[in-house]
């Protein structure tokens, strides 16, 4: 019987039993006479940045465990009033225990399907994941921490796609700077230092076969050359003072650089590539951005 009068009274020792649970308003699962708005179909919902630790692969040694972010969604049909929502991260945890790379991502997606009865999955996995990094000529090494994504969609017709997100930086010193700097020295014996910034790029690789954070790393240094370092004593700056000078680069360059190294491998199928050069010489930023652009890929 409901009484008319309410306390305020939390009873810790209260038990839910079953038929209690049947009791509950479930209105998520309740007719499409409650949807408001629209009764169209969602493309995704579901949970952004819901957090755990989890081991992630290396491509050498035993995997590593880092505190991960999670979005996941699924697309909801028409005529459906919500989605059970706490089973996104549910179901999400039974496979907590698993070693996490880009192929496990399917497994969920397909288990995100059946357990919500969806269409079409998705999830992102955000993490900072760390690399030893030696100094250029001291012999020291230091820890460099990439922020990585791993992503997965799988669609209605259960095909898989697998993306990776990698933000690298680097520096970039403009090649337009070092010659009138040059010029200023030669012409008139005034010196002058070159501007040049830390600078990043966000790269999205599709992939179709078997890849590792450690390949996207290298796939950058190769093209960039010039990292930001960890670990400086003075032989390393100026071991980088002389990287730079070797290495100039407009933001043209570094998104041309960047691809043709992504380019030239097999398991990457598309890419983009955002390279944001925060210079010291303006106020803004100096921008580009690049893409293989395939037909239905990334761009
Ligand atoms: N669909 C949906 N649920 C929400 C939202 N915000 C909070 N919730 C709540 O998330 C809670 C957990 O959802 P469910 O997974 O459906 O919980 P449940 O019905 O006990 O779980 P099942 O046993 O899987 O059916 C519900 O109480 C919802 O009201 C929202 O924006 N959308």
């Amino acid at each position: 019987m409901i009484s008319n009068e309410i306390q305020r009274f939390y009873d810790p020792t209260f038990t839910v039993t079953e038929e209690y649970k049947e009791s509950l308003p479930d209105l998520q699962n309740g007719p499409a006479s409650l949807i408001e708005g629209a009764n169209v179909p969602i493309q995704q919902v579901g949970i952004s940045n819901f957090k755990l630790p989890l081991k992630f692969r290396r491509r050498e040694g035993e995997p590593i465990t880092l505190e991960a972010s999670v979005d996941g969604y699924v697309s909801l049909e028409m005529d459906k009033k919500g989605i059970n929502m706490s089973r996104i991260m549910r179901t999400f945890y039974k496979f907590q225990d698993k070693v996490f790379h880009l192929d496990r991502l399917e497994d969920i997606l397909k288990a995100y399907k059946e357990d919500l009865d969806s269409q079409e999955s998705f999830l992102r996995i955000s993490f900072n994941y760390p690399m030893l990094m030696d100094s250029l000529r001291s012999g020291m090494k230091g820890y460099q921490y990439y922020k990585v994504q791993l992503e997965g969609r799988l669609d209605n017709y259960n095909q898989f796609q697998k993306y990776m997100h990698l933000d690298f930086e680097y520096s970039s010193a403009c090649p337009c700077s070092y010659e009138l700097s040059e010029h200023a020295r030669e012409t008139r014996e005034v010196a002058a230092i070159p501007h040049s910034q830390r600078s990043v790029a966000n790269v999205t690789v599709a992939l179709k076969d078997e890849f590792f954070v450690e390949d996207l790393v290298q796939i950058c240094r190769n093209a960039l050359k010039t990292e930001t370092q960890v670990m400086v004593k003075r032989e390393d700056e100026q071991a980088f003072a002389e990287m730079n000078g070797a290495y100039q680069k407009f933001v043209e360059d570094a998104a041309r650089l960047l691809y043709d190294e992504l380019d030239s491998y097999n398991s990457i199928r598309d890419f983009v590539v955002r390279c944001v050069h925060m210079e010291s010489l303006h106020s803004h930023d100096a921008v580009s951005r690049i893409c293989k652009g395939l037909p239905n890929g990334l761009r």
